[in-house]
């Protein structure tokens, strides 16, 4: 990752101690133990409660003020999400500290915790572990795991909210198992069962593209989560968006018959 990046975030950020947890292709996702609002003197010294910094740098290869107002866009349209998000306790997610939006950066609470590995507690890492050894891939404990996260999507889209990128690597559980669901970048406002479909559709193929031996199985409670829900009236509107799915993966399999 270039240096020229990095010092750019910084000096948006008053030379505050960060460090680079991942480059993604939107953004850069920075830790630091700082809190915006207060002095730097005060930086949390506990490991445990730390914030992330997430900045969307400049995209050179892109008209410079089309670049700016896409930017400022992006993280406007995430922070609102993400303060929407606060109101709707059924659904986990970081909540939003603060926000600069000319120079695309948001400051978030940090999830998560390290798996043994090292790596974060993504959905995708946390699964990874079992990948090897049946005996720990289908236990109870995953099977509740994967409800919980059906669930949350459930809650997400009761609220008429879609993610717009939910693959596993966007959903993070914390040492206590509860799940969040993360970057909502391209999230938006949604009564289309079509978008809800996709959202499904999309977690459906990075299962199956990450975890192949299992997929039926995560997949099956993943949807069992999500439907239980829905109640009374709401069953009219699951089975509408179950039915769309059906339709989005049909699409999907005859995409890939045709190459
Ligand atoms: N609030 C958070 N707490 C802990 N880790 C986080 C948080 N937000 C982001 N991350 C880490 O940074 C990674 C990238 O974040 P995010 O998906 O928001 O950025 P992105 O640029 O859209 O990435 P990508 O293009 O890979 O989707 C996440 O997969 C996660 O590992």
């Amino acid at each position: 990752m270039s240096d020229t990046i990095i010092e750019n975030a910084k000096s948006h950020l008053r030379n505050i101690q960060v460090t680079v947890v991942s480059q993604g292709a939107e953004a850069i996702i920075f830790q630091t133990t700082q809190h915006p609002y207060l002095p730097s003197s005060i930086s949390t010294s506990s490991e445990s409660l730390k914030f992330i910094i997430k900045y969307r740098p400049p995209k050179t290869y892109r008209h410079r003020t089309l670049d700016q107002q896409l930017t400022k866009h992006r993280t406007i349209s995430e922070a609102r999400i993400l303060q929407k998000l606060t109101n709707i306790a059924e659904v986990n997610a970081p909540s939003l500290i603060a926000i600069d939006s000319r120079n695309g950066i948001l400051w978030m609470e940090h999830i998560g915790y390290e798996l043994a590995n090292k790596d974060i507690s993504s959905l995708k890492n946390w699964l990874w572990q079992f990948n090897h050894d049946e005996s720990k891939a289908l236990t109870n404990e995953v099977q509740d795991t994967l409800r919980a996260v059906g669930r949350q999507i459930g809650e997400l889209h009761k609220n008429d909210l879609v993610h717009g990128d939910l693959t596993s690597s966007n959903i993070i559980l914390s040492e206590n198992s509860k799940a969040f669901l993360i970057d909502f970048g391209l999230s938006s406002q949604s009564t289309l069962n079509e978008d809800k479909a996709v959202d499904l559709y999309v977690l459906e193929r990075a299962i199956l593209s990450t975890h192949p031996l299992y997929s039926y199985e995560y997949n099956k409670w993943l949807l069992e989560g999500y439907s239980s829900v829905f109640s009374g009236k709401q069953e009219t509107k699951l089975k509408e968006i179950l039915r769309r799915y059906e339709d989005v993966r049909l699409r999907g399999r005859k995409r890939s018959m045709l190459g």
